[in-house]
C-alpha cells in the first residue's frame, strides 16, 4: 500500500511511541520470568511454607507472563489527541514507565472509553482519533478520524480512509479477531454495562453481536477480576466449529480464565458434537422431555427384581411387588434416587423386620437381626440388584426401550418413531446431553464407592464398570454435580436454545449474572414461545438490560440485499440490520439440472477460491453434505481455507465467498428452514453463488406466496 509523505512522517513519530512502550512491556516479562525463576528456588527451600509461597509466586508471575505475552500483538492501538492538548495512547492492556507514569491505557479502563464513545456530534474533548494499524511491532498504517475541526491546532495532520472500512475489508481466515480498535459507539454501550441481572444483546446479522459479547466477558474480567475469576465465566456457542473460531479472541485481549464450550461440551465428561435429525431433534428439546425424564428417574431400573424372601429362624419375610413400590415411593419422596441410595438397606431391613413374629426371632432382638441380615450375601446381591447407585447416561440409554412407558402419549407418533430411531448410535447428540444433564439433577450425585471401612454393603455401579472398560473416554463419568455454577453465564445464538438447553445452562447460571446474544430471525428452533419460557425460568426473575446493534459489518450491502429480501418475506418481524459496505460485486443465482448440481457446485466452489484471498464456504442440504465433501476432496486437500458444512453449522461463522447448494432443499429441511436459509445467506462478506435445480426461493423473496 503506497503511502504518502505526511503518513510516513506520522509513522515515524508512532512508531516512536510504540517502540518506548514495547521497551517497557519486555522489561515487565523480563520480571515475570525472573520471578518464575526465584518462585521455583523456593521450592528448594525444603518446608512446606516454601512450597506453598512457591506455588502462589509462580502462579501470579506466569499469569502475568501469559498476559503480557499475549498482548504483545498490536500492544498500541489507538491516540487520543484532547481538547486539552493532552494526548493518550491505548492498548490491549496497560503499561507504566518506570516512574509509573501512564504510558499505555487499558481499552477496557475508563480513560479509555471516550476512544469508543466521541462522535463528530459529540467529541467528548476528542480532537483527533487516531488508530495505529501494526505488524507485530510495527506500525503500518494510520487511520485517522478528525472530530472536533474547530480545537484543531493548524498543524494538526489527518490521514487514512478510516479504520473501520479497512478493517472490514480485510480477508477471513479461519479464525475471528478482535476488533478492539474500531469498536464502535453502540458496540461499546453493550460491552460496558454493568454487570447486574442479563444483559441482552440483539441485532440482526454481522452486527457483531459475537464479537461484542466476547469484548465484553474480557471488559467484565477487567472491572472485577476476583469475582469473575474466581467464580468462572462461562461462554457457550452453538457448535465446536464456532468454538474453534472464537477461541483466539479472548487470549488476544489477555484473557484466558474463560471457559468457552459448545452446546455438545456443556455438561463436564460429556463431548457430542452430532445433531439428531430435525423431528428427533425438536422433541428432545421441548420442555415435555421434563416430564418424561422425571418418570425415567423415578421408575425402577429395567430386570429389577419385583419381590424378596428371606428366611430368618422360623420366620419367612417376603417384599412383594407392591411393598417394593411403595418403599421406593417412601425413598424417592424423600430425596434423589441416588442420595437415597445408602439408606436402602436400613429401609428395607426396617421393613422385614415388620413382618417378624418367631420366638427365637425376638429373643435376638432388632439388633441381632440387622447383624444377621445386613452381612448375608443375599440380602447384599438384593439391595444390589433392586437399587443400584446408577448414573444418568446409564437410564438415558435405556430411554428407548422404555420410551412408551415414559412418554405416556406426550409425543406423536412420528416424534417417537424419530427418537427411538435417534439413540441407534448409541453415542449421546448434542440434543442428548441436557437429558443427560437433566436426570443427573433428577437422580443425584454417583455416591463415592465402596470404602473398605464403611459397613453400608457395596453397591453394583454396572455402568462405572463399563466405563472403565469403554476405550476412549468420550464418556467420561458425569458422578459430579457440584462444581457447575459460574459468576458469569454468556450464551451466544441463543435464539437457537431449546428449552432443554436453557434448563442445562440455567442450572450453571443460577447466581451468574447473564449476558444473552441473539437474533430471533435466525432461529433454527421451531417453537419460539416455549424457549421464551425457559429462558425465563433460567434467568429466574433477573433484570434485562437490552441492547440493540442495528450495523450490518460482515455482508457487503449486494449479498445483505438478497438476504434481506428473503427475510422479509418469509420470516415476520426479522431485525433488519443496514449493511454499509458496497463491493460492486451481485450475486449469481444458477438454476441446473439435478444431475449437474454437484458438478456445478465443485466448479462455483473452485473459481471462488481464485477470485478470494480469504475463506470458502460451500453450503449444502444435510444429506448432500458427504456427496458434496467426496466430490470436492481434491481440492479440501490443497486449500485449507475450503469448507463443506451444512446450514446448521454455519451458525456464527462467516467466508469471504459462499457457494450455497440446492437452497430449496435447505428450506424444506425443518420446520425453521427459512431461517436457516437466513442464516446461510448473511454468512459471505463478499461473493455469494446459489447454485439449485430450483429456484422456488427466489420466487418467495419477490412476494410470491410461501410454499
Ligand atoms: N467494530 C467493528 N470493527 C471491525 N469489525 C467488526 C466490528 N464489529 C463487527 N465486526 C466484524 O463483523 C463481523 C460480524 O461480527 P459477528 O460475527 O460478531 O456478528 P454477529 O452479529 O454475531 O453475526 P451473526 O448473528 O450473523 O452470527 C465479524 O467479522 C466482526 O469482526
Amino acid at each position: 500500500m503506497t503511502s504518502t509523505p505526511a503518513e510516513r512522517r506520522e509513522i515515524e513519530t508512532e512508531q516512536a511511541y510504540v517502540d518506548t512502550v514495547y521497551e517497557r512491556l519486555d522489561a515487565s516479562a523480563d520480571v515475570a520470568r525472573s520471578l518464575v525463576a526465584e518462585g521455583f528456588a523456593r521450592g528448594h527451600i525444603g518446608h512446606e511454607g516454601g512450597l506453598v509461597e512457591r506455588d502462589a509466586m509462580v502462579f501470579q508471575a506466569t499469569r502475568r507472563l501469559t498476559a503480557l505475552n499475549a498482548a504483545h500483538d498490536g500492544l498500541v492501538f489507538g491516540r487520543l489527541n484532547l481538547t486539552t492538548g493532552e494526548s493518550r495512547y491505548i492498548g490491549r492492556i496497560g503499561v507504566r514507565d518506570a516512574e509509573r507514569e501512564i504510558l499505555l491505557i487499558d481499552w477496557r479502563a475508563p480513560a479509555a472509553a471516550v476512544f469508543y464513545q466521541a462522535t463528530a456530534q459529540d467529541p467528548s474533548g476528542v480532537v483527533r482519533r487516531r488508530v495505529l494499524r501494526c505488524s507485530g511491532a510495527q506500525v503500518v498504517g494510520i487511520e485517522d478520524d478528525l472530530l472536533d475541526a474547530d480545537s484543531a491546532p493548524d498543524d494538526m495532520v489527518v490521514v487514512g480512509e478510516g479504520a473501520l472500512l479497512a478493517s472490514l475489508s480485510r480477508a477471513r481466515d479461519s479464525t475471528m479477531h478482535s476488533v478492539v480498535a474500531t469498536i464502535q459507539k453502540e458496540q461499546d454501550e453493550a460491552i460496558r454495562a454493568p454487570s447486574r441481572g442479563a444483559t441482552i444483546i440483539g441485532g440482526g446479522p454481522g452486527t457483531g453481536k459475537t464479537v461484542v459479547a466476547l469484548h465484553r466477558a474480557a471488559f467484565l474480567l477487567y472491572t472485577d477480576r476476583r469475582r469473575f475469576e474466581s467464580g468462572g465465566v462461562l461462554v457457550v456457542g452453538p457448535s465446536s466449529v464456532f468454538m474453534n473460531y472464537i477461541e483466539r479472541v479472548l487470549p488476544s485481549l489477555g484473557e484466558t480464565s474463560v471457559t468457552l464450550r459448545s452446546l455438545g461440551q456443556v455438561v463436564d465428561g460429556i463431548t457430542s458434537a452430532h445433531h439428531d435429525e430435525p423431528v428427533a431433534a425438536a422433541a428432545k428439546g421441548s420442555a415435555r422431555m421434563v416430564r418424561v425424564l422425571a418418570r425415567a428417574a423415578a421408575a425402577p431400573l429395567a430386570g429389577a427384581p419385583t419381590e424378596f424372601r428371606y428366611f430368618y429362624k422360623d420366620d419367612v419375610l417376603r417384599l412383594d411387588a407392591a411393598r417394593l413400590d411403595g418403599l421406593r415411593r417412601h425413598l424417592l419422596h424423600q430425596s434423589s434416587r441416588n442420595r437415597a441410595h445408602p439408606r436402602v438397606p436400613a429401609v428395607l431391613v426396617d421393613a422385614l423386620w415388620q413382618q417378624v413374629a418367631g420366638e427365637r426371632a425376638l429373643e435376638k432382638g432388632r439388633e441381632g437381626f440387622t447383624d444377621a441380615i445386613v452381612d448375608d450375601p443375599r440380602f447384599v446381591d438384593f439391595v444390589e440388584a433392586w437399587w443400584p447407585a446408577v448414573d444418568a447416561v446409564e437410564i438415558w440409554r435405556s430411554l428407548p426401550d422404555r420410551l412408551a412407558e415414559f412418554a405416556q402419549g406426550e409425543f406423536p407418533r412420528e416424534q417417537m418413531d424419530a427418537l427411538r430411531a435417534s439413540w441407534a448410535g448409541g453415542v449421546p447428540s448434542i440434543e442428548d446431553v441436557p437429558l443427560i444433564d437433566e436426570l443427573r439433577y433428577l437422580i443425584g450425585e454417583v455416591p463415592p464407592e465402596h470404602d473398605e471401612d464403611d459397613d453400608t454393603p457395596k453397591q453394583l455401579m454396572s455402568f462405572e464398570r463399563r466405563e472403565r472398560e469403554d476405550a476412549g473416554d468420550r464418556l467420561r463419568s458425569t458422578r459430579s454435580i457440584d462444581d457447575d455454577g459460574f459468576a458469569h453465564v454468556l450464551v451466544d445464538e441463543a435464539q437457537d436454545l431449546s428449552p432443554m438447553q436453557w434448563r442445562m445452562l440455567g442450572r450453571r447460571g443460577r447466581h451468574a449474572s447473564w449476558t444473552i446474544v441473539g437474533d430471533p430471525a435466525q432461529s433454527s428452533w421451531p417453537w419460539p414461545e416455549e424457549a421464551a419460557a425457559a429462558r425465563a425460568a433460567a434467568l429466574d426473575g433477573k433484570p434485562e438490560h437490552v441492547f440493540r446493534l442495528s450495523t450490518n459489518y460482515r455482508n457487503s450491502a449486494e449479498i445483505y440485499d438478497v438476504a434481506a429480501q428473503v427475510a422479509r418475506h418469509a420470516i415476520p418481524g426479522a431485525d433488519l440490520a443496514a449493511a454499509v459496505r458496497r463491493t460492486g460485486e451481485e450475486p449469481e443465482h444458477l438454476v441446473v439440472a439435478p444431475g449437474q448440481l454437484v458438478g456445478v457446485a465443485r466448479e462455483r466452489a473452485e473459481k471462488l477460491l481464485g477470485r478470494v484471498d480469504g475463506t470458502v464456504a460451500v453450503v449444502a442440504p444435510r444429506a448432500r453434505v458427504a456427496e458434496l465433501t467426496a466430490e470436492l476432496s481434491e481440492t479440501l486437500r490443497h486449500h485449507e481455507r475450503l469448507r463443506v458444512l451444512d446450514g446448521l453449522d454455519t451458525k456464527g461463522l462467516e467466508f469471504d465467498a459462499v457457494v450455497v447448494v440446492d437452497p430449496d432443499a435447505i428450506v424444506a429441511e425443518s420446520e425453521a428452514g427459512w431461517r436457516t436459509f437466513y442464516v446461510v445467506l448473511t454468512r459471505a462478506t463478499q461473493l455469494l453463488s446459489t447454485v439449485g435445480p430450483t429456484e422456488r426461493w427466489r420466487e418467495v423473496s419477490r412476494g410470491g406466496p410461501r410454499p
